[in-house]
C-alpha cells in the first residue's frame, strides 16, 4: 500500500467579488493547511476498476467520493489502463469547511501521479483538480496560496508566522451551495486581502490576527446560531483570532503561545465534542 497524506486548509481570508454567470462566486481568498490529515492508501490493480473503501459513514464509499472522482478523471485524460483501490482513513471531520473531501482527490492525484507512473508536474496535476471541484487545485499544492477565479487559480505565498490553530467543529454538517446562495452580495464587508498578504510576507503574527476576515461568515452565523456562541467561547477562552473557516461550520483559533493552547483547548471541550489543537503547516514541501 502507497500512503499519501491529506491535509485540512483553513481560510485565513475569503472575499467574494461577485457573482458569475455560470452560478459560481468569484472569490479572493488566502488558504493555508494544517497538520490534521486523512491517510490516503493507494493499491494498484491489474483490472482497471476504481475501488473506494471508507469506514467512516458520513464519507460515499462509491462514484459519489471525491478520491474516487480523481482517479478516474486521471485515468481517462492520460488514458490508464491500471486501477487502483483507494483506501480513506478519516480524520478531518466532514463537510466541515475544512476541505477535507478536497484534499483527499488532490492526495490520490499526487498518489497515482507516482504508482501509475504519470510523471505529470503539480501544475498539470492542478489543471486535473479544477474538473473535481473548487479548493482541489489549493490541496494539490498544499501550503499557503491566494486563490482566486472560483477557487482554482493558485499564487503561491510564502509560510506564515508559526502558531498553534485550535478547530472547533459543531455537530452540524452545512452544504456550501447553501451557504453561498444565501449571501446577499451587495451587504457584504470586505476583508483587507492585501494586508493578510503582507502579514504573511513578514510573518507578523498580530498583523496575521487583525487581518482575518471571511464574508461566508455572517451567512452561516444566521442560519446556524451555535456556530456563533462557539465563536464567543473561543474569543472568551483567549485566542488571539477568531473565524469562521470556509463555509462553516467549523471556527478556528490562532493562539501563538503554547501556554496558552491547553486552555482554549480545554475550555471548548466542554462545549463541543469535536476540538483539535494543530500547527500550521503553511509551507508546501511538508507534501512532498
Ligand atoms: C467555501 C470554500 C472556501 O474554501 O470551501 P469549503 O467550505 O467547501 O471547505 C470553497 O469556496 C468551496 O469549494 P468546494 O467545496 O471545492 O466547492 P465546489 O464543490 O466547487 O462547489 C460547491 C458549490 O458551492 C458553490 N460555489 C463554490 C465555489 C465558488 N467559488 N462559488 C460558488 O458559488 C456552487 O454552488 C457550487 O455548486
Ligand atoms: N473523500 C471524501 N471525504 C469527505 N467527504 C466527501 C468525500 N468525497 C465526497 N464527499 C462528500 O463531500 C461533502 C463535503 O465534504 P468535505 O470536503 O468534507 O467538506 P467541505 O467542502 O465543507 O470542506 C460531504 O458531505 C460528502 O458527502
Amino acid at each position: 500500500m502507497y500512503y499519501v497524506k491529506a491535509p485540512a486548509k483553513i481560510n485565513l481570508t475569503l472575499d467574494v467579488l461577485h457573482k458569475r454567470p455560470d452560478g459560481y462566486h468569484e472569490v479572493e481568498m488566502i488558504m493555508t493547511t494544517v497538520d490534521l490529515a486523512d491517510r490516503i492508501g493507494l493499491e494498484v490493480r491489474e483490472d482497471g476498476a476504481i475501488h473506494i473503501l471508507s469506514v467512516d459513514r458520513f464519507v460515499p464509499n462509491d462514484h459519489r467520493n471525491l478520491a474516487y472522482q480523481a482517479a478516474k478523471i486521471l485515468k481517462e485524460m492520460y488514458n490508464v489502463k491500471l486501477g487502483v483501490s483507494i483506501k480513506i482513513e478519516k480524520n478531518i471531520p466532514v463537510a466541515a469547511g475544512l476541505a477535507g473531501g478536497s484534499s483527499d482527490a488532490a492526495a490520490t492525484l499526487r498518489g497515482l501521479n507516482t504508482i501509475w507512473n504519470l510523471g505529470l508536474t503539480l501544475d498539470e496535476l492542478a489543471q486535473v483538480a479544477t474538473k473535481i471541484g473548487s479548493d482541489v487545485a489549493f490541496c494539490v499544492y498544499g501550503g499557503t496560496a491566494l486563490a482566486t477565479g472560483r477557487g482554482e487559480k493558485i499564487q503561491k505565498l510564502p509560510s506564515p508566522a508559526n502558531c498553534w490553530v485550535i478547530l472547533a467543529k459543531p455537530t452540524l454538517g452545512v452544504s456550501t451551495a447553501d451557504i453561498y446562495g444565501n449571501l446577499k452580495i451587495n451587504d457584504i464587508t470586505h476583508p483587507n486581502t492585501e494586508q493578510m498578504i503582507q502579514a504573511i510576507k513578514k510573518k507578523d503574527f498580530e498583523l496575521m490576527c487583525a487581518s482575518v476576515g471571511n464574508v461566508l461568515e455572517d451567512v452561516t452565523l444566521k442560519l446556524y446560531p451555535e456556530v456563533a456562541v462557539l465563536k464567543e467561547q473561543m474569543q472568551k477562552f483567549g485566542a488571539d483570532a477568531v473565524l469562521m473557516s470556509g463555509s462553516g461550520p467549523t471556527v478556528f483559533g490562532l493562539v501563538n503561545q503554547e501556554s496558552r493552547v491547553q486552555r482554549v483547548y480545554n475550555g471548548l471541550r466542554g462545549f463541543c465534542d469535536e476540538v483539535y489543537a494543530v500547527r500550521l503547516i503553511g509551507d508546501r514541501d511538508t507534501l512532498a
